[in-house]
């Protein structure tokens, strides 16, 4: 492995998966991370000392990160030169390394460059991106019942319409794909033709079967009561609907899955129930009756939104984590929910809990349970001695209202 600018770091070992994929990881692993873009430059240094504190307590200085800047976003282009939004040290160092955390990117809307995050995430071909959502008591929340909400996301990451694959009204691109679709397929219902954007969706069978694989083996793992397939089949039949269809065939043919009645819901041997619901109705039962709902496997646009619904469920995006994960090559990047809320760049004030229980999530990825415990246990301390940021203090009673590294520093208190 050779890097075109980063200096490969000198101490430290690399994480290995084995051919029985359990990954082996040594006491001193080194661990690449994207600073971000935005409020990066706020959230990551305070990931960093949280989980860096908690190693050291959990295991008295016989275990340590070392941390290896790689870059993307705009501090990409300030090391490597215009244009370079995305180098390939990076990609080479997350390859190497196996397991990785970035903060958020910026995404112009409309023209410009695609997003950074997306591109990542296919180019390494991280195709499940897992967005757990629990709540943590004292949080406050919208809804009445928050804690009954106990889901995680398990969202398709390389396919759907982020493929990127669109064609703007006006381009010759657009006028050949519109007439090939008008003449020689016989579309008719693209009901303005002359002004039409167009996408295209794709959905395959093998990036279904691996996503919803993934999910059920991780329902399997962790003792979980049902994947739930959420799709709109209803309307896009070939796409949304064959994922639900090919969800199903997933669970009986490799899970030895029983159909239930007429079907198509089914039942592993174990219990664990695979079921479906459309998109439309599942958003509106996460608020009505949550406690319905265990492990979600969906596309990209569906578990997009379903992402941050859930969150503000559960107390909002501030702290929700997730992590990209490519379960057969091991490869696993690990990035906050939200993006890079510009506007409070460099305050010190948003909440880094949602980086920080995204690191969580990495420790345990990468079995350093006890660390991670004790961040949690700092967090919900944090949390429920009301000494919070700006956007937990803003609706509740008698806050202390901290900034973003004192909420970082009172985790660790509090581990
Ligand atoms: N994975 C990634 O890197 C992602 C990147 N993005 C990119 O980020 C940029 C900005 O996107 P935008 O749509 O504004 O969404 P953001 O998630 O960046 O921000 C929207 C709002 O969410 C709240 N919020 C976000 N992060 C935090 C936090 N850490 N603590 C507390 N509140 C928070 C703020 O609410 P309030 O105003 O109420 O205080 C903020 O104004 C875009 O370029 C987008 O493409 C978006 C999503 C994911
Ligand atoms: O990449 C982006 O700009 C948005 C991605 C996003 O919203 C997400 O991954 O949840
Ligand atoms: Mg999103």
């Amino acid at each position: 492995m050779s890097f075109e600018k980063l200096e490969k770091p000198s101490v430290g070992s690399v994480i290995k998966k084995k051919e029985d994929g359990s990954l082996v990881v040594g006491d001193d692993p080194i661990i690449p991370f994207i600073e971000g873009d935005g409020i990066g430059i706020d959230i990551t240094p305070a990931m960093k000392h949280v989980v860096d504190s908690a190693v050291e307590k959990a295991y008295d200085g016989k275990k340590k990160i070392n941390w290896f800047e790689v870059y993307a976003g705009e501090k990409a282009v300030e090391e490597y030169g215009d244009d370079t939004w995305l180098p390939e040290d990076t990609l080479t160092a997350f390859q190497e390394y196996l397991v990785g955390i970035k903060g958020p990117l910026t995404t112009p809307v409309g023209g410009g460059i695609r997003s950074l995050n997306v591109a990542i995430r296919q180019k390494l071909d991280l195709f499940a991106c897992v967005r757990p959502v629990k709540y943590y008591t004292g949080t406050p929340s919208p809804v009445k019942h928050p804690e009954k909400t106990d889901m995680v996301i398990f969202r398709e990451n390389t396919e759907d319409i982020y493929a990127g694959i669109e064609y703007q009204t006006g381009t010759p691109e657009n006028k050949k794909l519109k007439d090939f679709l008008i003449d020689e397929l016989g579309a008719t219902s693209i009901r303005f033709p002359e002004t039409s954007s167009l996408g295209i969706k794709p959905i395959s069978i093998e990036g279904t079967k691996r996503l919803v694989r993934s999910a059920i083996n991780y329902a399997i793992e962790e003792e979980r009561d049902s994947v739930t397939l959420v799709h709109k089949g209803n309307i896009m039949k070939f796409t949304e609907g064959s994922f639900k269809n090919w969800g199903y065939e997933v669970a009986r043919e490799e899970f030895d899955a029983e159909v239930i009645g007429e079907g198509p819901w089914c039942k592993l041997p174990n219990g664990i129930v695979v079921k479906d619901v459309i998109a439309d109705a599942f958003l509106q039962q996460i608020l009505t009756r949550p406690d319905e709902y265990d492990v979600i496997a969906t596309m990209n646009l569906n578990g997009d939104y379903v992402s941050d619904a859930l969150a503000a469920c559960v107390g909002g995006i501030g702290i929700a984590p997730g992590a990209n994960i490519n379960y057969n090559s091991g490869i696993a990047v690990f990035e906050a929910t939200h993006g890079t809320a510009p506007k409070y760049t460099g305050q010190d004030k948003v909440n880094p809990g949602s980086l920080i229980l995204s690191a969580v999530m990495m420790l345990r990825y990468m079995g350093w349970k006890e660390a991670a415990d004790l961040i949690e246990k700092g967090l919900e301390k944090a949390i429920s001695n009301k000494r919070v940021t700006y956007d937990f203090e803003r609706l509740m009673e008698d806050a202390t209202l901290l900034k973003c590294s004192e909420f970082g520093e009172e985790i660790v208190k509090g581990m």
